[in-house]
């Protein structure tokens, strides 16, 4: 029986599309003026400090740094503190109503169901847990943060290790078979499944299902069985 449902963001709930043609542009535009504004914020500098250390910089200018989080945002890394420092430069464009997060259409009617069914809904991102919780309190379908229970990013661990669901499990507290994680990696699915969650792929218009996916494989939240 499927109590509590974990999902991913990107590619899963929203389009990869906003993420990639409307969060990220924004917060590369954005990040040197932020990193000058706001480097002597300790939690600003904390995560400065942070993707120094991740990329073996012993010492680095400030203007390094910068450079350093603008490849790592054209190269979409998946990197904590980089995902730290988007998130709280996201912030401003959703308070100034800038923009909305996209959520598929079905997904909040879909969430609602859950939610009132009464299955603990949670996010598992690669984004900054403080983004997740902009992203689903700004969706262009309005404040959808209060469906969730709780919020996981890579602090957790990497998304594509076992060892972050079991983390997971046990900080909701309830038998990993009774988790259902859905994501669009298949990657995230192997390893949610070695920590013995169940797993549903989303393979979103117009990607089909793989051919050969050990995963079960839908389109949309409709079509997800969660009992
Ligand atoms: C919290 S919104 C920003 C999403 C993001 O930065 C990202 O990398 C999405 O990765 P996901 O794990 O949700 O596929
Ligand atoms: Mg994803």
């Amino acid at each position: 029986m499927i109590t509590t449902i974990l999902t991913d963001i990107e590619g899963t709930t929203s389009s990869i599309s906003f993420v990639k043609d409307v969060l990220f542009p924004y917060a590369r535009e954005r990040l040197p003026a932020f990193v000058v504004t706001h480097a002597d914020e300790p939690d600003v500098q904390h995560w400065l400090h942070e993707a120094a250390r991740e990329a073996g910089l012993v010492s680095a200018t400030q203007q390094e740094i910068i450079d350093l989080l603008i490849s790592w945002i054209d190269a979409d890394r998946k990197s904590t503190a980089l995902k730290a420092l988007q998130g709280m430069i996201w912030k401003d464009g959703y308070t100034n109503g800038e923009y909305t997060a996209h959520v598929y259409p079905e997904v909040p009617a879909r969430l609602r169901a859950w939610h009132a069914e009464g299955r603990r809904l949670y996010v598992y991102s690669s984004g900054s847990v403080p983004a997740q919780k902009l992203f689903f309190g700004h969706t262009d379908a309005g404040d959808l943060a209060p469906l969730f229970s709780g919020w996981f990013d890579t602090e957790t661990g990497p998304k594509r290790d076992a060892e972050s669901y079991r983390r997971i499990a046990a900080a909701v507290g309830t038998p990993a078979d009774t988790i259902l994680f859905l994501s669009d990696i298949v990657e995230e699915l192997d390893a949610a499944r070695a920590a013995g969650l169940q797993t549903t792929l989303l393979a979103r218009a117009p990607s089909p299902c793989p051919s050969h996916c050990t995963h079960r494989c839908v389109a949309d939240f409709d079509a997800v069985e969660a009992h």
